[in-house]
């Protein structure tokens, strides 16, 4: 890049940023799985004290490696099989405020300055906790979590977004359960779980129910199964954004000569700025996408799809939402100028409300980068002598 000014070159190496500047990069999580995020030693200390036997392997680093690879097997179905063991050791109310208040404070150190944190309640009733108190201890956690943020220096909200199992019967009192503490914490509603077999329009009295109450909810959509799991995410069920999304690349064609054309359900998608809450590194363990470099994300950046970055589950993944601009960087040569871009899809498509959307926009994303693009300002020159 050659500045107009003063006709100095940056090399293209320069312009990207370096891990250090992902990492301080204010960044916004809109899809975060609680009981897919939990701490290796933290699973094996829960494990212990409550008496969970049916670990794979008891060693954090070990554990973590085995959460890894047996996630890594190429289908979504056995993906989910590895959260039996995270759920199994989230059943206490003690449990479930560490594991929030840990994941509140990871997202903090990693540069997270907003998060929307999801989890089903109904998978954490095994040990006599009703959906209200697995709710409230969430939400202690989190508070902690952010108290604890502050404390070290860190700045982060966290919002939670109750979701449903797509192959249980329970949405309709989820959906009214995020509804009653839309305003202790809670910010919406999802559902997820295996999508081949479990369309979303089983669960059309919950969505019908929150649409009613103006309340707002995602669907996971798009991501083990193709276009008519959008379609009906979209236009039965009326979700406010789509979870992964990636199979919306089926609706897209690229000519020979790079010229491109979008399908009816694509071009509704783009027009209507439906938001794409990608996870890279998850959709190649499930096998979404082939790799990096040819995620679909990388396309839908281009055309100005409404896309975001997102971990869905950082134990799993053995990531971090730095760790996946680490990837997106390398693989697309992305700058601070499109990690901003993609924060800013982020948190216009939040669940709070607008204002304080535009304040976290106008008052941290926007300052925290500009911060950032000035370093080379002040970047000491070796003295020679
Ligand atoms: O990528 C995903 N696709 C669908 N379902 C998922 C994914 N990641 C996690 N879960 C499911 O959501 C539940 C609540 O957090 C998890 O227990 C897991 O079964
Ligand atoms: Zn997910």
């Amino acid at each position: 890049m050659t500045s107009q000014l003063t006709g100095q070159t940056t090399s293209q190496a320069e312009r990207l940023p370096s891990p250090d500047q992902i990492r301080r990069a204010p960044k916004v999580l809109l899809h975060d799985h609680l009981d897919g995020g939990l701490r290796p030693a933290t699973i094996a200390d829960l494990a212990r004290e409550t008496g969970y036997d049916a670990l794979p392997e008891r060693e954090p680093e070990r554990l973590g490696r085995w959460f890894r690879e047996a996630a890594d097997s190429g289908s979504l179905e056995r993906y989910l099989e590895t959260f039996a063991h995270t759920c199994a050791v989230m059943q206490t109310r003690d449990a479930l405020v560490r594991v929030a208040a840990e994941c509140a404070e990871d997202l903090a150190a990693d540069g997270v300055v907003y998060a929307e944190v999801r989890y089903a309640p109904e998978q954490h009733l095994e040990r006599g906790l009703t959906l209200e108190d697995v709710v409230e201890a969430v939400n202690e956690g989190f508070r902690e979590g952010e108290r604890r943020a502050r404390a070290a220096g860190h700045r982060i909200r966290v919002g939670a977004l109750l979701t449903a199992m797509r192959h249980a019967a329970r949405a309709l009192e989820i959906a009214e359960l995020a509804n009653a503490y839309r305003d202790s914490g809670v910010v919406g509603f999802d559902i997820a779980g295996a999508e081949a077999g479990y369309p979303p329009t089983r669960h059309l009295d919950a969505f019908e129910y929150l649409k009613r109450e103006n309340n707002h909810f995602t669907i996971h959509a798009g991501e083990a199964f193709g276009l008519p799991s959008i379609w009906q995410a979209l236009q039965w069920c009326g979700a406010d954004r789509l979870g992964h999304g990636v199979r919306i690349i089926d609706d897209i064609e690229v000519a020979g000569d790079g010229s491109v054309s979008l399908g009816r359900l694509a071009a509704y998608v783009r027009d209507k700025r439906v938001p794409l809450e990608m996870c890279p590194s998850s959709n190649l363990q499930t096998g979404a996408a082939p790799s990096i470099g040819e995620h679909p994300i990388g396309l839908l950046r281009r055309l100005h799809f409404r896309t975001t970055v997102n971990t869905d589950n950082r134990l799993m993944s053995g990531t971090s939402m730095s760790g996946e601009f680490e990837l997106l960087v390398d693989a697309f040569g992305y700058t601070l100028d499109d990690m901003q871009w993609f924060t800013v899809n982020a948190m216009k498509s939040a669940f709070i409300p607008f204002d304080e959307r535009l304040a976290m926009i106008n008052d941290v994303i926007k300052p925290g980068y500009a911060e950032l693009k000035s370093e080379w300002l002040f970047r000491q020159t070796a003295v020679t002598s």
